[in-house]
C-alpha cells in the first residue's frame, strides 16, 4: 500500500509539461523551461517561496516503439539514456528547477496510482470496449471523418468506411499514420465534466493565458460534446506503462502555474483539469500557453527531426545570450523563427550598450564610491541643485524612469510578457547611456561629476537586478563588477538610492568588462 504523502504547499509553483524522451530535446523544450525558469527566478527576487518542477514523460506506446526502433530490448534503458540529455540541456542553459520528475520515479508511480484510485472510487473510471483510429505519434484516437486513405496510384483520399487491410491510413491534420484498434480499456468519464469545465472557464477568465487561447477552449467546450476517453491500454499492446492500481493516498500542489506549448492545449486545459476535478484535487491557478518555434515553416519537433540543437548554440554564444534572444524574439501568441544572426546581434548589443555603460563609468577618472557615500537615500529635491541647468532635465527624467520600472516589470513578468520586461530594461540602459552623453561627466568636477556617475551606475545596478531572471550570469558578473553585495540583489534594492554600500573598488583598478563580443559563429567556422 502506498503511504499518505502530505507536502507543505509552496507559495508559488511553476511547471513545464513533462517532455517525451523519445529523442534529444531541442529549442522548443528549452523555450518552455526558460519561461518557467524566468518566472521562478523573478518570484525568488520578490522574496517569495517558490518551487519549479519539470521532467520527462517516460511511458507509453510512443516511447516503447521509439525504443524498439533504436534496437533497445528494455524501454527503461532507452529513456535512462535520453533523459540525461534533458538534464544536460537544463544545466547548460542555467535552468534551475527544484525537482526533475521522471514518470518512472517510484514516488511518481505511486502518485499516478493514487490519482487513479481516487478517480475510480469517485465513479469516474469504468471498463469498456474501445474502437477507433489511433495515432501512436499523436497519442490520440481520431473520428472516421479525419482519416485519409492512400490509393494504389499514390493519392490521399477521404476514407470511405471500407477498410483494406493492406492500405495505409493517416490523420488529415497531423498527417501521422493511424491504425484501427479495437480493445477493452478503462475509460475516464470526461463527459461528466463538460459543465464544470465551462463554469471553470467562465468564472475564471484568466485560467488560460493568453486570452485568445482561453476563448478558443471555452468555445470548443461550448460547441463540441466531450466524449469519454480511454485512459489505459491492454498489456498485450503496451508493455511500457504503469500498472492499473488498487491502492490509495494523495499528494498535491496549489497555486500552480502550468506552462505548455499550444500543441498539447487540449490535454492540459480540458483533460487534466477534469482529472483533478474527478479526484477533488485543487486545480492549477492558470495554464499559460505559448506558440511554437518553427523550422522550415513547421513546428520544430523531435519526430520530424527539423530541430536546432540548443546545446550547440549555447556552447558557442553562452546561455545568457541564448536566453535573452529567445525571450526577446517571442511572445505567447505567435510562433517564432530562430535566426542565428539575430542571436549574435543580441550579444553585440548587450556588450555595446550594457557593457559599455559600465565600462565608461568604471574608469579611473571617476569615483562611483564617492557618489554612493554622498548621495544614497537622498531625495531628488536635495540632489537636483547640485547639477548645472542643462543636466537637470535629463536627471529628473532618468529618476522618473527608474522609479516606475520595477512595478511595470513586475506586471510584465506576471503575464509572461518577458519581451515587455526586456523593453523596459533596454529603455533604462539607453536612457542611462544618453544621460552620460548629454551631461558629459568628463568635463565636470566635484559633486556634480560624482552625481552623474552615481546616477548612471544606479541605472545600471537597477537594470541588472531586474535582469537577473533572464541573464543570471551576465548580471552576476556585472553586479560583482559594481561590488554590489549578494544580499542586496533583490527587488527591495531597486529604488534609486537604496543601496548605501557598493562601488568600493569599481574605479580603483583596471577591470575588464566581464562580457565580451564573439564573432558570428558561421563566419568564424568558415574561416
Ligand atoms: N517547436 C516547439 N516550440 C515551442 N515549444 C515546443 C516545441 N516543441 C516542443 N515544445 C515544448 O515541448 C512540449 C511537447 O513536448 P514533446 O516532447 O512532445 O516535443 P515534440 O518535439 O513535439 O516531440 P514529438 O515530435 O516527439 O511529438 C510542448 O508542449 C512545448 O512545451
Amino acid at each position: 500500500m502506498a503511504s499518505k504523502v502530505i507536502r507543505a504547499v509552496p507559495k508559488f509553483h511553476v511547471t513545464t509539461p513533462i517532455f517525451y524522451p523519445n529523442a534529444r530535446p531541442h529549442l522548443g523544450h528549452l523555450y518552455s523551461s526558460l519561461l518557467c525558469d524566468v518566472q521562478n527566478r523573478w518570484n525568488k527576487l520578490a522574496n517569495r517561496d517558490t518551487c519549479f518542477t519539470t521532467g520527462t514523460d517516460e511511458h507509453g506506446l510512443k516511447i516503447q516503439l521509439a525504443a524498439q526502433q533504436k534496437g533497445y530490448q528494455d524501454s527503461k534503458a532507452f529513456v535512462d539514456e535520453l533523459y540525461e540529455h534533458f538534464v544536460k540541456l537544463d544545466s547548460i542553459a542555467d535552468i534551475k528547477y527544484s525537482r526533475f520528475i521522471r514518470t518512472t520515479d517510484p514516488d511518481h508511480i505511486e502518485n499516478v496510482k493514487e490519482l487513479w484510485n481516487i478517480c475510480y472510487k469517485n465513479g469516474f473510471i469504468y471498463k469498456g470496449e474501445h474502437k477507433g483510429w489511433y495515432s501512436v505519434s499523436d497519442e490520440t484516437f481520431y473520428p472516421q471523418t479525419k482519416i485519409l486513405e492512400l490509393t494504389k496510384d499514390g493519392q490521399w483520399i477521404p476514407y470511405n468506411g471500407i477498410m483494406d487491410n493492406g492500405a495505409k491510413y493517416i490523420n488529415s491534420e497531423s498527417h501521422n499514420e493511424v491504425t484501427y484498434q479495437s480493445e477493452f480499456n478503462y475509460f475516464f468519464k470526461l463527459s461528466s465534466f463538460q459543465k464544470p469545465l465551462i463554469e471553470l472557464l467562465r468564472n475564471n477568465p484568466g485560467f488560460i493565458q493568453p486570452a485568445s487561447r482561453h476563448s478558443q477552449i471555452l468555445r470548443e467546450l461550448e460547441t463540441n460534446e466531450l466524449r469519454d476517453i480511454s485512459v489505459s491500454r491492454p498489456e498485450s499492446r503496451l508493455k511500457w506503462g504503469i500498472d492499473v492500481p488498487n491502492d490509495e493516498s494523495q499528494k498535491w500542489w496549489q497555486n500552480t502555474e502550468h506552462l505548455i506549448g499550444k500543441d498539447i492545449i487540449k490535454f492540459h486545459t480540458i483533460y487534466w483539469p477534469a482529472f483533478l476535478m474527478a479526484a477533488e484535487l485543487p486545480l492549477p491557478k492558470k495554464v499559460v500557453v505559448h506558440g511554437h518555434w518553427l523550422s522550415g515553416g513547421v513546428k520544430m519537433s523531435k519526430s520530424l527531426g527539423n530541430v536546432i540543437d540548443p546545446i550547440e548554440i549555447i556552447s558557442y554564444y553562452g546561455s545568457d545570450t541564448m536566453r535573452w534572444y529567445l525571450l526577446e524574439n517571442s511572445n505567447l501568441e505567435d510562433d517564432g523563427n530562430f535566426i542565428e544572426r539575430k542571436l549574435w546581434e543580441t550579444r553585440e548589443l548587450l556588450c555595446s550598450k550594457l557593457g559599455n555603460l559600465i565600462n565608461r563609468c568604471g574608469g579611473k577618472k571617476f569615483s562611483l564610491y564617492s557618489g554612493v557615500q554622498a548621495f544614497n537615500h537622498k531625495s531628488p529635491e536635495e540632489l537636483t541643485p547640485i547639477l548645472s541647468e542643462k543636466s537637470k532635465g535629463p536627471f529628473i527624467s532618468l529618476l522618473n524612469s527608474l522609479n516606475n520600472c520595477s512595478n511595470a516589470i513586475d506586471s510584465c513578468y506576471s503575464l509572461y510578457d518577458i519581451t515587455g520586461a526586456q523593453k523596459i530594461i533596454w529603455a533604462i540602459i539607453n536612457e542611462a547611456n544618453s544621460f552620460v552623453q548629454s551631461t558629459e561627466p568628463w568635463s565636470k568636477s566635484g559633486a556634480e561629476k560624482d552625481l552623474i556617475i552615481y546616477s548612471a551606475m544606479e541605472a545600471a545596478r537597477i537594470a541588472l537586478i531586474l535582469s537577473q531572471p533572464i541573464i543570471p550570469n551576465f548580471s552576476e558578473k556585472l553586479l560583482d563588477r559594481l561590488d554590489v553585495s549578494n544580499d542586496k540583489r533583490t527587488l527591495e534594492y531597486t529604488p534609486y538610492g537604496s543601496d548605501d554600500g557598493y562601488g568600493m573598488s569599481t574605479n580603483s583598478r583596471h577591470k575588464e568588462v566581464p562580457i565580451q563580443r564573439v564573432p558570428f559563429r558561421l563566419d568564424a567556422e568558415n574561416k
